[in-house]
C-alpha cells in the first residue's frame, strides 16, 4: 500500500536501499536472504504487547482478521512511513514545548519518549533510531543514559534485560531459561560499580548494558531479539543509594574477593549452558518477524562485553575470562583502540609520518581501567614502530595523587611500565605527585588526554600550558563520560590553546565558532566507534577468543578511515551519522584479523574457508549484509 506521505517516504527508503547497498552483488559464499512470511503463535492483545510483533495501526486488514486484532485497534490501516512521520513530528514538537527548559528535563522528557516506543513497537524504534542516530544517540547512549542510570529507581516502569543478584546464588543456572528468546548474539553485563564517570550507582547501571546494546542494533544491525542486557547486582557502596527507600537494588554493600567472582563465575557458566555451541544451529524460518533484507545470523558462540565494572574487577575478569568465553572488556579495549586511532590521526594532522608517533609525548590523566587500557594499546603501537624499545617512555601519567613515578608507593603493577624515572630520585625536573600543570609545562605534550572521570581538570592554567606544547597541532582529548566529567570544553580549548588545536570529548559537544569566522570542529572520542564492530566482527567470523590482533585491526581500521583533508581540519573521527559504515569497515577488520589468526571457525552459514577466500570488499560486504534492517514483515503465511 502507497501511503499519502509518499514522497518523504519514497526518499527515505531509496537512502534504505542504498544505506544496505542492496544493488551490490552478493559476496561469494554470503548466507542468501530469507525472504517470506513468519508465522506467529500469538494473537490478540498478546501480539499488540509484544513489541516486537506490534505493527500498531500498521496490521493491514488480513492480519487483524486471522490474528485476532479485529476491533482492538482503530479502523484506518496506516502504514510505515506515517507512523514514522507521526512519531517524528511528536518527537519534534516535544523539543519545541520544552525550549527554555533545564536541560535535564528536556533530555529524560526526549528518552521517555524513545523509551516508550521501544517499550511498544520495536521495528519503528529502531527504524527512527537508525535514520536519526545523530539526535538519539545522546538520548539512548551517553550523556542522558548517565542522567537514567542516577534516576533509574524512579523511572522504572518496565524491566529489560535480566537481572542476576547475589541472593541468586545456585540459582542462575535455571534462571537463564526464563530469558524468553532462544537465541542470543550478544550480551552486555555490568555489575554496576563504575557507570560512567558516575561512579557506583548498583542495579540503576543497568541503563548501560540496554544503551550499548541500542547502538549494537542501530551501528552495527545486531538482530534486537538476539541480545541480553545483564545486571549482576552484587551489591552497592553507594550510601546514598543504599538509603534510597526507592533503590530497587540489594541493600547491601558490595561483594569482595571470591564472595564477588563466585557470582560472576555462576553467571558465566549459566551463559554457557543455555547458549553452547552445539545448540545454537542453523534457523531457517523461525517464529519472529525478519526483514525482507534481513540474512540470518547464525551464532555459533555468545560474545560478551563487560561494561563499566571498576578498575580491579575490570582486568580480573577480562584475564579470568578470555580465553574461555568469547568476551572483551569495552571500558578497557574498546576505549584503547578509539584513543589509539585518535592519537595516529593527531600525528597526521601535524603532518608528519605515522612511523612519528614513537616520539610524541603524551600525558595522560587517568590511570583507571580506560587509562591503563589506552597506554598499554598506545605502547603496542609505539613498539611496531622502527627505532622503539620497551625503555623509551612516551607517556607522563597521572592518578588522583599526581603524576605517577618509580618512587611512587605500592605502585599499581599495571602502571609500573608507564611510571617516569630510571629511579625514584631522577625524574627529568618533575616530582613524585606532580600535579598537571607542572607536567604539561615541562613536559610540553604533543596529546593531553584525560580519563579520569573529573570534569574540567584540564583548566584554563592547564591549557594555556597546552599552546606552549611542542606541537604545531595540540591535541586534547576530554574523554571522560558523561558531559559533566568531560575535562574540559571545547569552547575553553580554542580559546585559550588556539584554533589549532585537535579537540575530541567522550560525550557530544557542538562545534565551535571562532572569532575569526572559522570552525573549531570537535570530535567524539568514544568507544561506541568500535565496540559493534568488534562484537560483530566476532559474531561473523565465529572466533572463539577476541585476540589482541582483532582488536588492533579494529582500531587501525578506524585511524584510516578518515580523509587527510579532513584531518587537517581537525576532523578526526567520523560523524555519528555514519555509524553503520564504519561499523561495516570494523566488523570486516575484526573477521580478516580472525581469519589471519585462525581464529575464524565460520558460522553455520559461512565457513571458515569460506571466509579466507574473501578479499577485502567482499568481507565488508559480507559484514554489511548480515545487518539486521527493521521493516514491517507478515506475520501470516499468504499460502
Ligand atoms: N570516551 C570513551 O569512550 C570512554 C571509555 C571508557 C571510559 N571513559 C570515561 O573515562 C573515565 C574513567 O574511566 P575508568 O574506567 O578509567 O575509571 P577508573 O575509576 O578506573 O579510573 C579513574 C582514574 O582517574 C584518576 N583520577 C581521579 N582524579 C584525577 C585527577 N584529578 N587527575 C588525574 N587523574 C585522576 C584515578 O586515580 C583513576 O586512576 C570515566 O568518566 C568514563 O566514563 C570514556
Ligand atoms: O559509555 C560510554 O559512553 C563510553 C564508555 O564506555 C564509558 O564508560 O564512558
Ligand atoms: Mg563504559
Amino acid at each position: 500500500m502507497l501511503c499519502s506521505a509518499a514522497a518523504a517516504a519514497r526518499r527515505r527508503s531509496g537512502q534504505i536501499r542504498r544505506l544496505l547497498s542492496s544493488s551490490a552483488p552478493v559476496a561469494k559464499g554470503t548466507p542468501t536472504t530469507i525472504l517470506g512470511p513468519c508465522i506467529v503463535n500469538k494473537r490478540g492483545n498478546d501480539i499488540l504487547n509484544d513489541p516486537w510483533y506490534n505493527k500498531d495501526t500498521a496490521f493491514p486488514l488480513t492480519e487483524r482478521d486471522r490474528l485476532g486484532l479485529r476491533g482492538l485497534l482503530p479502523p484506518r490501516v496506516m502504514c510505515f512511513e506515517q507512523q514514522y512521520d507521526r512519531f517524528i513530528n511528536s518527537y519534534r514538537s516535544l523539543e519545541n514545548n520544552t525550549r527554555g527548559e533545564p536541560e535535564s528535563v528536556i533530555a529524560l522528557a526526549k528518552w521517555r519518549i524513545l523509551n516508550r516506543l521501544h517499550d511498544r513497537n520495536e521495528t519503528l524504534y529502531y527504524r527512527a533510531l537508525i535514520d536519526n542516530i545523530k539526535d538519539f544517540a545522546p538520548i539512548i547512549y551517553t550523556p542522558t543514559v548517565g542522567l537514567v542510570c542516577e534516576n533509574y529507581s524512579g523511572l522504572f516502569r518496565r524491566p529489560r534485560g535480566m537481572y542476576f543478584s547475589a541472593k541468586d546464588k545456585g540459582e542462575m543456572m535455571s534462571m537463564i531459561y526464563n530469558w524468553p528468546a532462544k537465541k542470543v548474539d550478544m550480551i552486555v553485563v555490568t555489575d554496576g560499580s563504575r557507570i560512567l564517570g558516575l561512579g557506583d550507582l548498583g542495579v540503576q547501571g543497568i541503563g548501560i548494558p540496554i544503551g550499548k546494546l541500542d547502538v549494537y542494533v542501530a551501528a552495527a544491525g545486531i538482530n534486537p531479539q538476539r541480545v541480553l542486557p545483564v545486571m549482576l547486582d552484587v551489591g552497592t557502596n553507594n550510601q546514598k543509594l543504599l538509603e534510597d527507600k526507592l533503590y530497587l537494588g540489594l541493600r547491601q554493600p558490595r561483594l569482595e574477593g571470591d564472595e564477588y567472582l563466585e557470582i560472576i563465575d555462576e553467571f558465566m557458566e549459566a551463559v554457557r549452558a543455555r547458549w553452547p555451541k552445539a545448540v545454537v544451529q542453523v534457523c531457517v524460518l523461525c517464529g519472529h518477524a525478519l526483514s525482507a533484507y534481513s540474512v540470518m545470523l547464525v551464532s555459533e558462540e555468545i560474545k560478551l562485553q563487560f561494561e563499566d565494572f571498576q578498575m580491579k574487577w575490570a582486568f580480573e575478569t577480562l584475564q579470568r575470562y578470555r580465553n574461555q568465553f568469547c568476551m572483551f572488556n569495552d571500558d578497557v579495549q574498546g576505549t584503547a583502540g578509539v584513543a589509539l586511532a585518535g592519537l595516529l590521526s593527531a600525528v597526521r594532522a601535524q603532518g608528519r609520518p605515522l612511523e612519528d608517533f614513537n616520539k610524541q609525548k603524551i600525558v595522560v590523566a587517568g590511570a583507571g581501567s580506560a587509562g591503563i587500557g589506552v597506554l598499554n594499546m598506545a605502547k603496542q603501537e609505539m613498539l611496531r614502530m622502527p627505532g622503539s624499545s620497551e625503555e623509551q617512555n612516551q607517556f607522563w601519567v597521572l592518578d588522583k595523587d599526581g603524576l605517577i613515578t618509580k618512587g611512587r608507593k605500592d605502585l599499581d603493577p599495571a602502571v609500573a611500565r608507564f611510571a617516569r624515572g630510571h629511579s625514584p630520585n631522577e625524574i627529568e625536573g618533575l616530582h613524585e605527585g606532580a600535579s598537571l600543570v607542572e607536567v604539561v609545562k615541562k613536559v610540553k605534550p604533543h596529546v593531553l588526554l584525560g580519563l579520569s572521570g573529573v570534569g574540567g581538570i584540564f583548566n584554563e592554567e592547564v591549557l594555556k600550558a597546552m599552546k606552549e606544547s611542542d606541537s604545531p597541532r595540540p591535541a586534547i582529548f576530554a574523554m571522560s563520560n558523561p558531559t559533566t566529567k568531560a575535562e574540559c570544553t571545547p569552547e575553553a580549548v580554542f580559546k585559550y590553546v588556539g584554533e589549532n588545536a585537535i579537540f575530541a570529548s567522550g560525550s557530544p559537544f557542538s562545534n565551535v565558532s571562532l572569532e575569526n569566522g572559522k570552525t573549531g570542529y570537535v570530535n567524539q572520542a568514544n568507544n561506541m566507534y568500535l565496540f559493534p564492530g568488534i562484537g560483530l566482527g566476532a559474531l561473523l567470523s565465529g572466533a572463539r577468543n577476541i585476540s589482541d590482533g582483532m582488536l588492533q585491526q579494529a582500531a587501525e581500521c578506524l585511524a584510516h578511515y578518515m580523509g587527510d583533508d579532513e584531518i587537517n581540519q581537525g576532523i578526526i573521527f567520523p560523524e555519528v551519522a555514519s555509524i553503520r559504515s564504519i561499523t561495516a569497515r570494523v566488523g570486516a577488520a575484526v573477521v580478516r584479523a580472525a581469519v589471519a589468526e585462525d581464529l575464524a571457525e565460520g558460522t553455520s552459514a559461512v565457513g571458515a574457508k569460506e571466509l579466507k577466500s574473501m578479499t577485502e570488499e567482499e568481507t565488508i560486504d559480507y559484514v554489511a549484509r548480515n545487518m539486521w534492517f527493521p521493516v514491517y514483515s507478515p506475520l501470516v503465511s499468504d499460502k
